[in-house]
Parts: structure tokens; sequence; C-alpha cells
């Protein structure tokens, strides 16, 4: 099944724990070089597809492949080395100094230590290297973390919630230095509950839940599934809008705010910008936030419609 390009592949993945079905028929394709966020609510399936890509756990029905090998499989033991994992609430022993925990890491992953130093200062902790772990702020054990998944230069970097307790300039660096390793050609797969300020750094979403796949492609692609409107937010003093325009206002306050379906955008702005009184106008597309929130209701809805139907 695999393409050349898949670094990971899942096809009609089940997997039930006692009585729980975590995950639901997913599919899965993942391209070398690609970011792919995972999102869904508490308990979607997110960890669960990741544990089933670490081969930490088998699946209970259909076929995953990582570098085309089955990672629960012996054999597949050497894909390890290709692999980096930040898990969510990263912990390490307190008492020995960053350097010391990304050294005994190394060592863990058969990588040599005298790369520690350099990763450390990838990651902004080269000052702090040599002070004990017990004295490090969320952020600074997230950056260590970090640091521990990028040992070995992975082909395959899977980041649980990796912005958890990282301030936003932390969080922008964090995202930057993800986009340096895609560009080196390394593919990631990263789960978050904190959705705004993500998209740009993604290739692809994928949204999780009840364990099954609710949306999935670029932003662009889950806009145009989603077909939520452009928001116009416009300023200005005596504006006389056309008729087509003023049945789409949706409040009339200190600015006027127009709900503009997708694909009428650029004509919409055309008339727009030719509004005499018009002084300021901003233009608002649907956010990963919004278009999560579009997809889990949607599911949620009709959830409850076939619940109705079947009493
Ligand atoms: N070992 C387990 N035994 C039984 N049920 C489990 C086990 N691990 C996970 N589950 C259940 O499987 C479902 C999916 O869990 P999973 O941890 O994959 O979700 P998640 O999307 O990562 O959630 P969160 O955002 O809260 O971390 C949940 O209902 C969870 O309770």
């Amino acid at each position: 099944m695999r393409s050349s390009n898949n670094i990971v592949e899942l096809q009609q993945v089940e997997k039930r724990y006692q009585g729980v079905n975590a995950l639901q028929q997913l599919n899965l394709e993942v391209r070398q070089g690609e970011v792919l966020g995972l999102f869904g609510h508490n308990g979607a399936g997110k960890t669960t597809t990741i544990k089933l890509i670490l081969g930490l756990i088998s699946a209970t029905a259909g076929e995953v492949r990582v570098f085309g090998e089955d990672p629960t499989q012996p054999e597949a033991r050497h894909l390890r080395r290709k692999l980096g994992f930040l898990q969510e609430n990263v912990s390490f022993y307190d008492q020995l100094s960053g350097l010391e925990v990304l050294q005994y890491f190394a060592r863990l992953k058969g990588v040599p230590e005298k790369h520690c130093p350099a990763l450390l200062e990838q990651v902004g902790l080269a000052q702090a290297g040599m002070r004990r772990v017990k004295t490090y702020s969320k952020g600074m054990r997230q950056r260590l973390g970090l640091a521990q998944a990028l040992l070995g230069e992975p082909k395959l970097l899977l980041l649980d919630e990796p912005t958890v307790g990282l301030d936003p300039i932390a969080t922008q660096d964090f995202y930057h230095r993800i986009e340096e390793l895609k560009q080196r050609g390394c593919t990631v797969i990263l789960c978050s509950h904190v959705l705004p300020g993500v998209e740009k750094y993604i290739d692809r979403a994928m949204i999780l839940g009840q364990g099954h796949l609710l949306a999935e492609g670029s932003i662009h692609d889950l806009r145009q599934q989603a077909d939520l409107p452009a928001v116009f937010h416009l300023q200005g003093s005596g504006m006389v809008l056309p008729d087509n325009l003023s049945a789409l206002v949706n409040r009339n306050e200190t600015e006027l705010k127009l709900d503009i379906p997708l694909p009428g955008k650029m004509a919409a702005m055309q008339q727009i910008m030719g509004l005499a009184g018009l002084e300021n106008l901003d233009v608002q597309l649907p956010s990963l936030e919004d278009l999560y929130t579009h997809f889990i209701e949607t599911s949620a809805g009709a959830t409850a419609a076939t619940a109705q139907e079947i009493r």
C-alpha cells in the first residue's frame, strides 16, 4: 500500500481498549517533509494515534506502516533511531543538569553525546545547561523535552501538546524550529489543543472526534469544506450598501459586519472598496479555531440527530 513519499500510513485502523472504541476506520497518510496538525477534544484519539505510530500499541484492526514497516514488529526496532517523540507534560530526573539529562537520553538512543551542547543551544538552553532541572521553569523543561526529541536528527517527529507551558515568544521560536526541521526534510505530526497561531506552521490539519476522522486537509481545503463566511468589518460614515450586501449585514453597531460567502469574497471586496464614506476595511477568513468548532459542532449535531432517529 505504500507510496514512496509516505512516511506514515494508517489504513482502516481501529483501536479498542476494554469496551472503548478509541479509533474507528481511521485512514491517514503523511508525506515526507509535511507538518500535520492532529486536533480533537479530550479523548478524541490523538494520543492513541501517536502510540500506534510509535509502535507502543497494536491496532485492533487495519494496518499501520511507518517508513513502510509495521512499527510493532521486533524487526522495526531500528526505526526508533529515526523517530523523535515529545510527550505531553514531560518530566525528567530533577537532580540532573539539563546537559546530563540530554546525555542520558543520547546514550539510550545510541547518539553521540558530543551533539548535546549544540542541541541545548538550538533550544535556547545553552546558558542553563549546567543547572539542575529542578531549577527550570515549565517552558525550560519543555525546551529540554524538545532537545531530547531532536536527538539524532529524527526523520519523523511526534509532538504531543508541544507548546504547553511556553510563552508566546517561546511558542513562536518553537514553531520556527519546526519550520527549519521541515526544510531539512523532517516530517512532523503535532497534537495540540492550542489552536491560535498554529495554522501558519502546518501543511495539513486532521480533526478527530470520538475516534472518527471529522475533517482533513490544508486550511484552504477545510475552508472550502466548511463553507463558513469571511467576515468583513467596515468602518466609515454615511456608507450606503448595495442591496446584495446589506442582506449580509449581521451586526450594525459602531462598525458594519458582513458575512460574505467565500466564493463571493473578491466581488464583494471590489464593491466595498468603491463605497463612498469607507474609512477602513478588515477581512477575517475563518480561522483554524472557527473551522475546528464548525466540524466538532456539525458532528455533534449529526450524532444527536441519529440518536433521535433511533429513538
Ligand atoms: N489504556 C487505555 N485503556 C482504556 N481506555 C483508554 C486507554 N487509553 C485511552 N483510552 C480511551 O481511549 C479514548 C481516546 O484516548 P486518547 O488518549 O487517544 O485521546 P486524546 O485525544 O489523546 O485525549 P487528550 O486530549 O485528553 O489527551 C478515550 O476515551 C480514552 O479514555
